[in-house]
């Protein structure tokens, strides 16, 4: 068997590492239209992979070269594959109908074109990308509609991916689940046991659910929705304990410990970020207005706009402490990923703050141990929604004089006014505060968007500090 995975990013990376390395005899190609990519993927031992994950260079490199490869040769691979996952990108619409909502299904629409006009042999094509319920159904169309010989079949079937950044190996390894949808006819049950038997090399069956083709695409948009809500909703609360003198942790403690609710994604935060949660949501919110329901969309765009509020108001806090002026104050940014152990920065939270802080004057020094000057550069000139298009990626974009990063968090802090902390990196928390606080301007305030250093301590030093959802510092209370 030939599996061919259409994209060499997050997504078709790792999953196709994990198959190729759980699956000795099945041979695995992934395939990029960016070269660079490609050539990242397979540089040699020391040379680090195209994306950061803890444990995925190990994975790499037992597979490839012996049944896992990476290569720019789509359409050789494509036409030789019995199964091709498609793991593209499925970004928001930048312009035309639905533009800052719905899904634009550009590259998925290309990947199957390319299919279609390249198969000989009947083929059995994977949704690995997250898409808008019912796109199996066009996809098809296309499929049938391109392809030259009329004897080759394709089955379509929904296979979304749950793993999340930064423990991509362990989700993978050891998923809560994997979900296939397919056609409720016999080929296309066929075709759903043909792709659950490769899962099978590793995940117990009662941890395989199959379903048809519109629960498994309508499932995933909805785990990201369920999943953003919590935050979302913990989020509010974060703002009402600073106006009560709850803690938000306190709270988020005692509600996880009901067994209905559980502990998992409750924690306050700066707001949610990442490639999916946004995108996944406002693509439900499109969908749920396309089919009439007004209020279902609402309710769903409430998430959204939480996450943005929870932005704003952590840029407002920081202004208002500072004396209502942070015109010309150097501000420390200790994180920019979007979450700790990744690089990555996709809809990052810090790109909001950051802005709305140079908006208003700031001049910013900001360090994150994985993210290069370049990238951080390139998100603070990117308008929102063009980052995840792969033709604009690569852009030179102009640098402006209010950002300067730095590789150590000591030397950001130095002569700042004040200390974001946006991203939970552990190594923030073992920093010499006593020293840093010398190094500072004072009042010397500390702004947590993560709720990870030990607050009692840092105002023992002197500082002031603001800590989301936490009862405010005596200094920050208006009157
Ligand atoms: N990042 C995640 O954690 C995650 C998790 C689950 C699902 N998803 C979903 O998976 C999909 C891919 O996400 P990602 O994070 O891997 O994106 P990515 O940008 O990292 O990778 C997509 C890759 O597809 C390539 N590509 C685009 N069009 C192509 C074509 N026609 N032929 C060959 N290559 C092409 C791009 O060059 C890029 O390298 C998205 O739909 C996303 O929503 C992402
Ligand atoms: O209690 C929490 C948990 C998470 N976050 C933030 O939420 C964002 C997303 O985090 P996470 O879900 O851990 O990372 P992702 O890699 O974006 O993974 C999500 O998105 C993927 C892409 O669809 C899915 O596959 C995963 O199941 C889903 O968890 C990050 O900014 C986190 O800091 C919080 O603020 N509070």
């Amino acid at each position: 068997m030939k599996i061919v995975c259409i994209g060499a990013g997050y997504v078709g990376g790792p999953t196709m590492a994990m198959i190729a390395y759980k699956c000795p005899e099945i041979q695995v190609v992934v395939v990029d239209i960016n070269q660079a990519r490609i050539d990242a993927w397979n540089q040699l031992d020391g040379c680090e992979l195209p994306i950061y994950e803890p444990g995925l260079e190990e994975v790499v490199q037992a597979a490839r070269g012996r049944n896992l490869f990476f290569s720019s040769d789509t359409h050789k691979h494509v036409a030789e594959g019995d199964i091709i996952f498609v793991s593209v990108n499925t970004p928001t619409k930048t312009r035309g109908v639905g533009a800052g909502k719905a899904a634009d299904l550009t590259y998925w629409e290309g990947a199957a074109r390319m299919i279609a006009s390249v198969s000989t042999t009947s083929k059995i094509v994977v949704e690995k990308s997250t898409v808008p319920v019912k796109t199996a159904e066009a996809i098809e169309k296309v499929l049938r509609r391109n392809c030259a010989d009329p004897n080759v079949q394709f089955e379509i079937l929904s296979n979304p991916e749950f793993l999340a950044e930064g423990t991509a190996i362990e989700d993978l390894t050891v998923p809560d689940r994997v979900l296939i949808g397919g056609k409720e006819t016999e080929s296309g049950q066929r075709a759903l046991a043909v792709l659950k038997s490769v899962y099978q090399h590793w995940v117990p069956d009662e941890r395989i659910l199959c379903t048809n083709l519109w629960s498994a695409e309508l499932s995933k948009l909805t785990a990201n929705a369920m999943l953003a809500q919590r935050i979302s909703s913990v989020n509010t609360i974060s703002a009402l304990c600073e106006a009560t003198g709850a803690d938000v942790q306190q709270v988020a403690h005692s509600i996880g410990t009901d067994s209905r609710i559980g502990p998992k994604f409750l924690n306050a935060s700066v707001g949610f970020g990442g490639s999916c949660f946004q995108k996944d949501i406002l693509n439900l919110v499109y969908i749920c207005e396309g089919v009439g329901l007004k209020q279902v969309a609402d309710y769903w765009q409430s998430v959204v706009s939480i996450n943005d509020y929870q932005k704003q108001r952590f840029v407002e806090r920081i202004i208002e402490a500072m004396f209502n002026t942070i015109s010309g104050k150097k501000i420390a940014v200790l994180g920019f990923a979007f979450k700790k152990d990744t690089g990555d920065t996709r809809e990052t939270p810090a790109i909001d703050v950051c802005k709305g802080l140079t908006q208003d004057g700031a001049k910013l020094v900001i360090y994150d141990p994985k993210v290069t000057e370049a990238q951080i550069h390139q998100d603070l000139a990117t308008p929102k929604f063009e980052w995840d298009h792969p033709q604009s990626s690569g852009t030179k974009s102009p640098r402006s004089s209010a950002i300067t990063v730095v590789e150590d968090a000591y030397e950001a802090c130095e002569g700042a006014h004040g200390i974001t902390i946006l991203t939970e990196w552990d190594e923030f928390k073992k920093l010499d505060f006593e020293k840093i606080y010398a190094s500072m301007m004072k009042p010397a305030f500390v702004f947590d968007g993560r709720n990870i250093l030990d607050h009692a301590k840092l105002r023992e030093i002197g500082y002031i500090v603001y800590a989301l959802g936490k009862p405010l510092d005596p200094f920050l209370k208006r009157g």
